[in-house]
């Protein structure tokens, strides 16, 4: 409710302007009613056509004003929409995000952004016809209160029992909308195994007839159903309407509550205002899937809209000597019940300044998800982490997360370069870097811009790799960087590229299974089961010893 409440202050003005033309047109609605009766009364009265023409014309331009106003509206908030949802995700943690999916948030991003603009979009028109309706009827209360007592009593009657078929459609939109989470599962599954799928069709006849079909017919006969339920809602509506004419002629013609002419009147404003009450009851699916799609949104639990990126946030000394993890835990959440879900820690680890450490361990021993707790992307459970003697609170973590650069083995590429604090890292610097990493006939930079990002894995490692050194934060963290760099390469990283990297001041943490370089490392720390050790393989003690003798002797 809360995303309703700041689209209705970020438009106010326009929606004030939208409702005034609805509310002036549906007045000149009304006052037609009016002017039509009276001209039926002074048939011949020339002076009666003009008037009649100057409402003519001054409900095309209010209605017209009104309409433009309305779609304009609609496109406003199509845009403050997409802005707020898209700046509310890049503000929520990642674990949040992790945990709701992919597909649930392209579906949000995609469908209920529409969904409730449509919505959004129809609320001047329920407005234009709540308005001609109650100026209708309080027109025809005034021409026979027993007559209007009877007609407002039988389509308050009819309203109460549409109430129940409304509830109904309410229903099935729901759960149309949760079979679309489902189908964006299966377009992801599609497109992203789309090798998979192609290589194997028995495995494309698998996942299309027992994964998307039984979901896509789901999806297919709630939405058949919200519409059953809508349309007979809208016939009951327009029926009743009709029967009320009925009524009125009954009352009048048998009961003699009333002239005839009264009566003629009653049908000829009950057959007007039956188009915007239509319209109205029109507006209602739209109405009804805008709140189930704003439900979804809340569903998602993201975090809550701020303007800005992070001016405003705690700052951390610039001048530390230490990151520790003091007592660290992080847990995932079962899959099931019967299970605990994957933990690494407790963890005692202290990072210096300007060291190079290696993490190793076992496939699913947690060095991804302890880089990812060191780097304050998931918070720890249990314990913390500590900046020399400033504990990382949930605050000052976004200005932990700022001393890193990072490649994580399941890393984005970006194809803009970007300096120290968002700045310009500039094009022959960056071209430089592309040069060092041997991708200079690759590609190239102007403007910032990368040439190229269709590259194969291990290229496209190099440029995440000079993406986070141009970012130039005092750590950097790579996961598995080296695995996909052939030999050459890979030799040229630990034994040119690291070292120069420390020597200009970087921390680096480099999760690794290449123990031939163990010995490069400052320290090699491994993992097992989620608990961290000191590692003492030959290679390392003898490596570090050697490298420690190398550089005592200059
Ligand atoms: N998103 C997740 N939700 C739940 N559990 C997870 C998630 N990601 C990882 N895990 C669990 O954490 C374990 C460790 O995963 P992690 O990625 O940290 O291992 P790793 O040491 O980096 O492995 P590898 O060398 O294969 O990359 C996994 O075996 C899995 O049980």
């Amino acid at each position: 409710m809360s995303l309703i409440r700041l689209l209705f202050r970020s438009h106010r003005a326009f929606i004030a302007l939208a409702m005034s033309l609805s509310l002036v047109s549906a007045a000149i609605g009304v006052a037609m009613i009016g002017y039509v009766d009276r001209l039926l009364a002074q048939v011949g009265d020339a002076r009666g056509l003009a008037g009649f023409a100057a409402l003519l014309v001054a409900l095309f331009v209010f209605g017209s004003a009104a309409q433009l106003a309305m779609s304009t509206l609609g496109h406003k908030v199509v845009y403050r929409l997409r802005q707020t949802m898209v700046k509310r995700v890049l503000d929520t943690d990642v674990e949040r995000l992790e945990a709701v999916g992919l597909a649930r948030i392209l579906a949000t991003l995609n469908g209920d952004i529409n969904t409730i603009t449509l919505a959004f979009a129809s609320l001047p028109s329920v407005v234009y016809g709540l308005t001609l309706t109650f100026g209708g009827f309080a027109y025809l209360a005034w021409l026979s209160l027993p007559l209007f007592a009877a007609c407002a009593l039988m389509i308050a009657v009819a309203v109460g029992c549409s109430a129940l078929l409304m509830a109904r459609t309410r229903r099935e939109a729901r759960l149309a909308r949760d079979m679309e989470d489902h189908l964006y599962r299966h377009y992801q599954a599609v497109v992203e195994g789309r090798k998979e799928l192609a290589l194997n069709r028995d495995r494309a006849r698998s996942v299309y007839e027992h994964e998307f079909e039984p979901d896509a017919r789901r999806s297919r006969d709630h939405e058949i159903r919200t519409d059953i339920y809508n349309g007979l809602n809208q016939n009951w509506i327009n029926t009743i309407l009709l029967a009320t004419i009925g009524l009125v002629f009954f009352l009048v013609g048998y009961l003699g509550w009333a002239s005839p002419g009264t009566a003629a009147t009653f049908a000829f404003a009950l057959m007007f205002l039956r188009t915007p009450m239509a319209g109205m009851v029109g507006s209602v699916p739209s109405l009804i899937a805008g709140s189930v799609a704003l439900a979804k949104v809340d569903s998602l639990q993201l975090a809550p809209h701020r303007e800005g990126f992070g001016d405003d946030e705690a700052t951390l000394p610039a001048d530390w000597s230490r990151l520790q993890l003091r007592g660290a835990a992080y847990r995932y959440a079962a899959a099931t019940p019967e299970e605990a879900g994957f933990g690494v820690g407790p963890i005692d680890l202290s990072l210096r300044r300007g060291e190079l450490l290696f993490v190793i361990g076992g496939n699913g021993s947690g060095k991804s998800t302890l880089m990812r707790v060191l780097s304050g992307l998931y918070r720890p459970q249990q314990g913390a982490l500590w900046l020399d003697d400033t504990e990382i609170d949930a605050a000052r973590t976004p200005a932990l997360r700022r001393l890193f650069a990072t490649v994580f083995s399941d890393f984005h590429l970006f194809n803009r370069v970007l300096g120290p604090d968002g700045a310009d890292f500039g094009d022959e610097r960056a071209q430089a870097l592309l040069a060092r990493l041997e991708l200079a006939h690759k590609v190239s930079v102007g403007d910032g811009v990368l040439s190229d990002t269709r590259l194969s894995q291990g290229q496209r490692k190099r440029l995440a790799l000079l993406l986070a050194w141009a970012e130039q934060r005092p750590i950097l963290l790579l996961d598995e960087w080296a695995a996909d760099q052939d030999p050459a390469f890979r030799r040229f990283f630990y034994e040119h590229l690291l070292p120069e990297l420390r020597a200009a001041g970087k921390t680096i943490v480099a999760v690794s299974h290449d123990d031939r370089y163990f010995h490069l490392a400052d320290r090699v720390l491994k993992l097992d089961g989620g608990q961290l050790a000191e590692y003492d393989g030959d290679h390392a003690t003898g490596g570090r010893m050697a490298h420690a003798l190398a550089q005592a002797l200059g």
